[in-house]
């Protein structure tokens, strides 16, 4: 367990200096090739409870420290002990042993008594400190102050909702591919493995518990592919025919182009800016028996990419704050910073203006975002739809919110869609 905690309380200072989580996880794995899967799982498990409840773990060390200039790595080391106290099914003298020697390790071992009487002191007064960070905004809803203020204005009703939610572990769903099977066929041959599971949309399962993908029938042959139910939106919105041209934008890792090919035969394009991306669609089609075109390109810059031939469909999945899938990725709540979102919305804007060049007249394109801010959405769409008098919003499916903002709960993650037409 030493290991464990060093490596999860570095991954933990790691986020907490400005790196992904996911990124980092994969550094770790490449640089210990010796952890076992298990240990491995540990240090993932470790360092998402600690960013999933860092709002309570910083308000409690802010009561534990005595200087609050502490070394961020040994801060780290605080955080994920107390997290592992707090939330963790380790023995608590464990926990304090093992920090307290991973301590020794850190900058001379200096802080050695510190974080034995730190964590000593919060076994003591856990019950007290939890209770006063249930008084703190930040501790009580385990996001940064700023977000819960935002949340509450954009969801006068729901921001409680959307708040707790991004702090549950999010359901496992998959897709169904028609092409291979129907979705009760698959649910039926699911359910006989042993796996409780219920249908959600057209091709939509959710499963009850969260599995390898090793485990699920045929995933290797592609009869399924792993996607959250509110993604599944996405290319039944397109209303995609046989022979249609059409533009996956920022397609990688390929969730979306999987399913428009699953739709119907179609001539795709799938973009994305980022090389190493595009190999994870390619290999997805691979799995699923799909073709696509696979080009590297700036969607907010044609001239780079384009053949000039206009497509009936466009999907712009755009890069956003991801914060409808905060909960899948428990560090994203802590390195967004509110001026992130002028960025992403000149980059957004940037995007839908070019991509809107290339639509056919009479052709759709479909704005996707897995945020819940305004400016990425709402704000943005109103901008465009001022600007261009040829475009025009489409209704969603029945089913979906007329707004088109779906809010992160027990069903799917947090998306936006804007349909739009061009006359
Ligand atoms: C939300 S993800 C897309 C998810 C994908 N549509 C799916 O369903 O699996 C956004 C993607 O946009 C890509 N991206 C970011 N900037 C881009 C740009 N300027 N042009 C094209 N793609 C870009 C990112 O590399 C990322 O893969």
């Amino acid at each position: 367990m030493f290991l464990t905690q060093r490596l999860a309380s570095e991954a933990v200072a790691a986020v907490l200096a400005g790196r992904n989580l996911t990124d980092v996880l994969a550094r770790q794995r490449q640089r210990s090739p010796e952890l076992e899967p298990r240990q491995r799982a540990a240090i993932q498990d470790i360092a998402y409870t600690t960013l999933r409840h860092y709002g309570e773990v910083d308000f409690v060390l802010g009561r534990l420290l005595k200087r609050p200039d502490t070394d961020p790595a040994v801060r780290a080391l605080l955080a994920t002990g107390i997290s592992q106290l707090a939330w963790g099914r380790s023995a608590p003298h464990a926990v304090v042993d093992h920090a307290v020697k991973v301590a020794t390790q850190l900058n001379g071992g200096y802080a050695k008594g510190m974080v034995n009487a730190v964590l000593r002191n919060f076994l003591r007064q856990k019950d007290a400190l939890l209770a006063a960070a249930g008084q703190d905004d930040k501790a009580r809803w385990n996001h940064p102050a700023w977000w819960v203020a935002a949340m509450r204005t954009a969801y006068p009703q729901d921001w409680q909702a959307v708040l707790t939610a991004n702090n549950l572990h999010p359901p496992m769903s998959l897709r169904v591919n028609r092409r291979q099977q129907q979705r009760d066929t698959y649910l039926a041959s699911l359910r006989a493995a042993g796996m409780a599971a219920e249908g959600d949309g057209e091709a939509g399962i959710r499963l009850q518990e969260p599995v390898p993908v090793d485990k699920l029938p045929g995933f290797f042959e592609g009869v399924c592919s792993v996607q959250d139910i509110g993604a599944q939106w996405a290319a039944p919105l397109l209303d995609v025919a046989d022979g249609m041209r059409v533009l996956d934008a920022c397609c990688a890792p390929g969730g979306k182009t999987g399913h428009l090919l699953e739709l119907a035969a179609l001539d795709l394009t799938g973009l994305d800016v980022d090389e190493a991306r595009l190999k994870r669609v390619q290999s997805n089609l691979d799995r699923l028996g799909l073709k696509a075109r696979l080009v590297v390109g700036d969607a907010a810059q044609p001239a780079g990419w384009w053949d000039g031939q206009q497509f009936d469909r466009i999907l712009a999945d755009v890069p956003c704050s991801a914060s409808g899938v905060a909960r899948r990725h428990a560090d994203i709540k802590w390195l967004r910073r509110p001026d992130d979102f002028a960025q992403f919305a000149t980059q957004q804007a940037a995007m839908l203006e070019a991509l809107w060049g290339c639509l056919k007249p009479g052709g759709k394109l479909l704005y996707v975002t897995c945020s819940v801010f305004p400016q990425e959405n709402e704000q943005h769409v109103a901008d465009f739809l001022t600007r261009h008098p040829d475009a025009r919003r489409l209704s969603l499916l029945p089913g979906m919110p007329e707004s088109g903002q779906l809010l992160p709960n027990e069903r799917h993650d947090g998306f936006f869609y804007t349909l739009l037409a061009k006359d």
